[in-house]
């Protein structure tokens, strides 16, 4: 399923920054790396793309779902089932376990909490994930007592646990070191491209930028 952005413009209340996009299309199974300098509008625009904000005008479009035309309730619901975020400040819950933070959007977006099959391959999902994102050893342990790399890694298991459509990243490797980063950045490319989900990176790494067929830079979009 791809996503679709159509003439779209956002203003902060009160601020006089902006962004305005004509058109954007990001194919699923060809990930889109979204570039610019800091205070550019890298968040802004990843927040427009997965119906966090309301633009002023025009559509997001998520494969044959209409973003902007959902009531705030019905998108949240949208999100929770269909899109895995993996936010700048990784928002874990902080008081929670690992394993409870990876399962949290399963728990909450698919209103099958009790069917045993479907919650144990979720489970299954999540331990492989922990596994290969190297935090099985942190498990059981309550994510404020990881250290920045680590809950990042957690915070990247969570939005792929219950496979998503669509995945944005913001700033995935911004605390990694080179291995993690690229254990981090070869999950996310394969993960798109074996079940054909829409990727959405945002990044400062340049390094990061020959693994990506199509760039956007935020200076083009503001207004
Ligand atoms: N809630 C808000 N209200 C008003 N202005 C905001 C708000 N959030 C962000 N901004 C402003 O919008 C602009 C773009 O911010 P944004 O967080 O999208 O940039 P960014 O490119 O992601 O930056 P960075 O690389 O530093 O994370 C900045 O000037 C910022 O101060």
């Amino acid at each position: 399923m791809d996503l679709a952005v159509s003439d779209l413009s956002f203003q902060y209340p009160g601020s006089a920054f902006g962004l305005a996009v004509k058109s954007l299309t990001v194919k699923a199974g060809e990930p889109l790396a979204i570039l610019g300098p800091s205070g550019g509008g890298k968040t802004t625009l990843l927040r427009l793309m997965t119906g966090l904000l309301a633009p002023d005008k025009g559509t997001v479009t998520c494969g044959e779902t209409h973003l902007t035309t959902l009531s705030p309730d019905a998108r949240r619901q949208f999100r929770l089932q269909n899109i895995g975020l993996i936010f700048q400040d990784f928002a874990l819950l902080d008081y929670l376990m690992v394993k409870e933070n990876i399962l949290l959007p399963s728990q909450f977006g698919c209103g099958q909490k009790d069917e045993a099959p479907h919650q144990s391959s979720v489970l299954t999902r999540a331990r492989e994930l922990a596994e290969r994102l190297e935090i099985q050893p942190h498990w059981s342990r309550r994510t404020r007592l990881l250290s920045q790399g680590e809950r990042q890694r957690v915070a990247i298991a969570r939005a792929l646990a219950h496979q998503p459509s669509f995945v944005f990243a913001d700033e995935p490797t911004a605390s990694l070191d080179a291995a993690r980063r690229s254990l981090v950045m070869d999950l996310l490319m394969n993960y798109a491209r074996e079940k054909q989900a829409c990727l959405v990176v945002v990044t400062h790494d340049t390094e990061l930028m020959p693994l990506f067929p199509k760039h956007l830079r935020v200076e083009d979009l503001t207004v």
